[in-house]
């Protein structure tokens, strides 16, 4: 059984996801497998380089501030690369989930309403947070510039939006909260997905 985990960025997906990862869930992460795929995959470096130019490598390595400027600045750009980059995600996370042993995984994505991914899933959680909670959180992690978040918080849904697709939402705002909310989920979750184990 898959579980879908998203939210906006700064929402905290990837800190509820550890949480989960401590109940012995297994994790992919598509922000991660998606720069590793970006930089091995040699089909999507050849269709990054066509969409983007030779600029969005250094040395082999993804030049993330140029790929950023580029996208987060162009809808038609971030489209283009969106459809190079998620259907080879896509392809990875189901080699990825063959090979998973327990009754269900988590695919933490940032984008998973938006591109359609929700329709591969069995469950999905959205995690929300406070507009200005979300940009302090980031401004902190990444040292970012607000107008730098604000451009990646305009090219995803709101949350309005996503959570007519949710079929549980996580308020992350107090950790211990949050916690306890992510316990009962998994509950749920093994409750709900042992039959078909
Ligand atoms: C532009 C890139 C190089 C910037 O890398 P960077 O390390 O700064 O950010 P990272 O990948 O960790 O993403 C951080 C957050 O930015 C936002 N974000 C990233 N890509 C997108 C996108 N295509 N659309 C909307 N928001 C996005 C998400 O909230 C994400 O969690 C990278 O985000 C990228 O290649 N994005 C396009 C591919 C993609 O869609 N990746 C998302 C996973 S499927
Ligand atoms: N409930 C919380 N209380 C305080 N800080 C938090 C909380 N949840 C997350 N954070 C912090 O906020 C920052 C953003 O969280 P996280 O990286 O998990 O978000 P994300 O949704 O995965 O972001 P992105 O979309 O950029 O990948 C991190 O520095 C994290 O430690």
């Amino acid at each position: 059984m898959i579980v879908g985990l998203t939210g906006g960025i700064g929402s905290g997906k990837s800190t509820i996801a550890r949480l989960f990862e401590e109940y012995g869930v297994p994790i992919y992460i598509a922000d991660e497998r998606a720069k590793a795929l970006m930089q091995s995959d040699t089909r999507v470096i050849d269709a990054i380089k066509k969409l983007l130019g030779e600029s969005a490598y250094i040395d082999g390595n993804l030049n993330r501030e140029y790929i950023a400027d580029k996208i987060f600045t162009n809808s038609t750009t971030r489209n283009a690369l969106n459809e190079i980059v998620h259907p080879a995600v896509a392809r990875d996370f189901k080699q990825w989930v063959l090979i998973r042993d327990y009754i269900y995984v988590i695919k933490e994505a940032a984008i998973l309403f938006e591109n359609g991914g929700y329709k591969q899933t069995d469950f999905n959680i959205l995690v929300t947070a406070p507009r200005d909670l979300r940009i302090d959180r980031v401004r902190k992690r990444d040292n970012a510039s607000i107008s730098q978040i604000k451009q990646r918080m305009d090219a995803q849904w709101d949350d309005v939006k996503k959570m007519a697709l949710a079929d549980v939402i996580i308020e992350n705002i107090d950790f211990s909260k949050t916690k306890q909310e992510v316990y009962k989920i998994h509950q749920h979750l093994l409750r709900r997905f042992q039959e078909n184990w």
